[in-house]
């Protein structure tokens, strides 16, 4: 047996075969088919070869005879059931195939010669095989002589074939992949690039700011306070200036040499009101007139407040300090009628103008003919009857030198307000800048922007100091790094003030504060964590401080100072068992001495919203011990302003322990005797949990902050506010060494690692919270 190569078949009358339009083009030329012979075939090849020889037209029989065994096939297809057509079955087609044109002299001899058609591909194919079948022994010089060159071609392709065959077994076939219903096949993971970039995004401005240590303190005089004022600072508690007053306040304060705006972005706490007060105050109070010279915008009506306060005491201190004027602060944040308010922050004064004085004549008659309804004839009757002196006018003109307000009631007195100006302002200052700049509460900016672009000459210059036109201070503990943001400013030559070891944009907690965690794992049981934490070790002053004073309390002092010590103890063993805080008394304080005893220290907690302060505040009243009662305020913003100026004023005092509060006072405001914070609620973002922690530790004091952490929550709070656990992302910036404590408060709580039902807290425990929220549940529908 051996392996001979075909050549490809003869076309017919010796023409290139013929390629039907519609066969495919792979099967449009003749293979050159590799066949194996045997010995006995050679017969049968003979046979094909005189096939080969016969003229077409007497090929057509075979096909006939092909027809009718198919139509005898089909028969057979009907009385059978189908089969599946096997491999066997195709050799024997083949071999019947081979069969009919092995023998078409006996079918040519009882059929007429038809008309040729075209082939049909395959049986063509067929007839060619057969026609290569033929013995073209190695005698057959005469059809090797004329093909030679199909035969070279035919024997390299064959032999590449083979080469490639060979190749084919030596590479192991790939494994199909066999599919489950298992997880599809991901894509692999994204790799995040980490390189950092070679070059600066941000200005060089904000790239590289004046830098400034924590620790570092200096005596006011040294930077250009007068010694007068730094003695009345002095008295009122404000020895040396803090770091972040020591960078800006040289860069503020009156000078020729050194302009340009000033953004100072610093931790909670760290001084930043002062550090603008101060050199604001000084420079307005050399002014001889009042005309309204600085404006100081901020988000919350309590803020305006609490900045007037200082802004008062620098005012006291620079009062005849160095010839200067008691500068004159007014508010205006929507806290009393709109007239009210024109009423302080603007007045009126008469002055000598006889052309004035005329054209105010001719008015009076053209009064008659006004509309009776109209607005502006009630204004002119108005000034009616505060009728000036013969040949004076009547003039609008600021009763204050320095405006505090909130954004919406500045615009509405530039827009409303007779004689409001700002082209006398020599500073412009916005608090809690990224809040504001992220509300365009009524697109203050550009109002105040397009004011603040007039430039009368010489109206914002003094004498002495630098004229550089309105100065721009910029402040927050959260200051945006948006360019985009930081634009509509329209700074003027800035300068960035950071502490040591941070950069725009981080959110720093102050180094002064501990942060704790406690676990919620029964979320409808929340208000009993938080009667427990109350009452637990950890609440004490801690700065050492025990407001509560007096013979009752005398006994809660040293009591707080053994806790005190147990808390530090605690702080480097959190997951000892707590020993809870026993109230000191049962019944109703009547004094305070006895309300301080009963809660020696202060604690604001922060809920999710006004409805949920309300509603915890009424809930601790009645969870917690009756001496508690009268030491829990609530602060909202639907409070009246009155109300909530009056609540903080009892928790400065002491009056008040416990305050419950929205996110309206997590911004900015200043409660010195403030210890702890609790976070009921988990606040909504980085930047409001550091301004609510913020609320203590301020000043260099320490602070304590908790938050309570329910198992849904714990992802985030521990990945973006404390930068634990994977893929972590948190713009948070502790001091070196600090993270956030875990801290149990409940006793008996996941005792030994094994979840206890309701948390463990004890079904009298439980039935008291059920009969509380249902006191709150008739209280609501009583109120409709
Ligand atoms: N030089 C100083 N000496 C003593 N106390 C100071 C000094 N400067 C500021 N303080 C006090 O520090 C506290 C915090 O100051 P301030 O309210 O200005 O902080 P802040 O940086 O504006 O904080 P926040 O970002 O939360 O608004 C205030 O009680 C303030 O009286």
């Amino acid at each position: 047996m051996y392996n001979r190569y075909i050549p490809p078949p003869k076309p017919a009358g010796g023409a290139a075969a013929p390629v039907s339009s519609s066969q495919p083009v792979s099967q449009a030329p003749a293979q050159p088919a590799r066949i194996v012979f045997g010995d006995d075939d050679f017969v049968a090849n003979k046979q094909s070869k005189t096939v080969a020889e016969e003229p077409i037209q007497q090929v057509e029989e075979p096909k006939s005879k092909s027809k009718k065994s198919k139509k005898q096939r089909d028969t057979d297809d009907a009385e059978e059931p189908p089969r599946k057509k096997t491999k066997t079955d195709d050799n024997d087609d083949e071999q019947q195939q081979q069969q009919d044109e092995a023998q078409p002299e006996a079918a040519t001899s009882d059929t007429l010669p038809i008309k040729k058609e075209p082939k049909k591909p395959k049986r063509e194919k067929k007839k060619k095989e057969s026609v290569l079948e033929k013995p073209a022994d190695l005698e057959d010089d005469h059809i090797r002589q004329r093909h030679r060159s199909v035969f070279e071609k035919v024997e390299k392709a064959l032999k590449l074939k083979e080469l490639q065959g060979d190749e084919k077994e030596d590479t192991p076939e790939p494994e199909e992949p066999v599919y489950d219903l298992g997880p599809l096949p991901q894509p692999a993971p994204v790799v995040v690039d980490s390189s950092k970039l070679t070059y600066e995004t941000l200005p060089p401005w904000l790239a590289n700011p004046i830098r400034v240590t924590t620790e570092t303190r200096k005596p006011f005089t040294d930077l250009g306070i007068s010694a007068e004022a730094a003695k009345i600072l002095a008295t009122k508690g404000f020895k040396d200036a803090f770091a972040v007053q020591t960078a800006a306040l040289p860069l503020l304060l009156p000078n020729p040499d050194l302009q340009g705006d000033v953004v100072v972005a610093a931790p909670t706490g760290s001084g930043k009101t002062l550090a603008y007060v101060l050199p604001m105050v000084q420079d307005i109070a050399l002014s001889q007139t009042t005309k309204l010279r600085g404006v100081i915008v901020l988000p919350t009506r309590d803020l305006v407040q609490q900045v007037q306060q200082a802004c008062e005491a620098c005012a006291a201190a620079f009062a005849g300090s160095s010839g200067g004027k008691r500068v004159k602060v007014g508010t205006a944040m929507g806290n009393r009628p709109f007239k009210e308010e024109q009423g302080v922050i603007m007045g009126t004064e008469q002055e000598y103008d006889l052309k004035g004085y005329q054209k105010w004549l001719e008015r009076q008659k053209q009064l008659v003919d006004l509309d009776e309804d109209s607005e502006q004839e009630e204004e002119e009757l108005d000034l009616q009857l505060k009728r000036p002196l013969p040949y004076h006018v009547i003039q609008h003109v600021p009763k204050v030198d320095i405006l505090i307000c909130t954004p919406g009631r500045l615009v509405e007195h530039i827009t409303k307000t007779k004689g409001f100006t700002l082209d006398y302002v020599r500073w412009l200052v916005v608090d809690e800048a990224d809040k504001l700049l992220a509300q365009d509460f009524q697109q203050w900016l550009d109002v105040v922007n397009e004011k603040l672009a007039v430039s009368k000459p010489g109206a914002r210059d003094f004498a002495a100091n630098n004229k550089t036109g309105p100065r721009k201070v910029i402040l927050s503990a959260t200051m945006t790094r948006d360019i985009t943001l930081l634009n509509g400013l329209k700074l003027s030559r800035p300068k960035l003030v950071v502490l040591e070891g941070a950069k725009a944009g981080d959110l720093a907690i102050p180094a002064t504060l501990k942060e704790y965690a406690i676990k919620i794992t029964e979320p409808s049981l929340k208000p009993l964590y938080l009667v427990d934490l109350l009452q637990s070790k950890y609440m004490v002053p801690v700065n050492g401080e025990d407001v509560a004073a007096g013979s009752e309390s005398s006994s809660s002092s040293s009591d707080s100072s053994s806790d005190s010590s147990s808390d530090s103890d605690s702080d480097s063993d959190s997951e000892a068992e707590p020993t809870t805080r026993k109230a000191k008394s049962v019944s109703k304080p009547t004094t305070s001495k006895a309300r301080a005893a009963a809660f020696p220290t202060t604690a604001l907690i922060f809920t999710a919203s006004n409805q949920s302060a309300l509603r915890l505040s009424r809930l601790l009243s009645l969870l917690l011990p009756p001496s508690f009662a009268p030491l829990i305020g609530t602060l909202t913003s639907s409070t009246k302003t009155s109300v909530r100026l009056r609540t903080l004023r009892a928790f400065t005092s002491g009056k008040l322990r416990i305050l419950v509060a929205s996110d309206l006072v997590s911004r900015g405001i200043d409660l010195s005797n403030l210890d702890h914070v609790i976070n009921y609620d988990l606040p909504l973002s980085e930047t409001s949990y550091v301004h609510r922690v913020g609320r203590t530790a301020r000043a260099g004091r320490e602070g304590k902050a908790w938050t309570l952490v329910e198992f849904a929550e714990a992802r985030r709070f521990w990945r973006e506010f404390v930068g634990e656990g994977q893929g972590a992302v948190c713009n948070v910036k502790r001091a070196e060494g600090r993270t956030v404590e875990r801290v149990r408060v409940t006793e008996g709580m996941d005792e030994g690692g094994e979840k206890k039902k309701n948390g463990g807290f004890s079904e009298e425990r439980v039935k008291e919270l059920e009969k509380a929220l249902e006191v709150l549940r008739v209280e609501a529908t009583k109120r409709g």
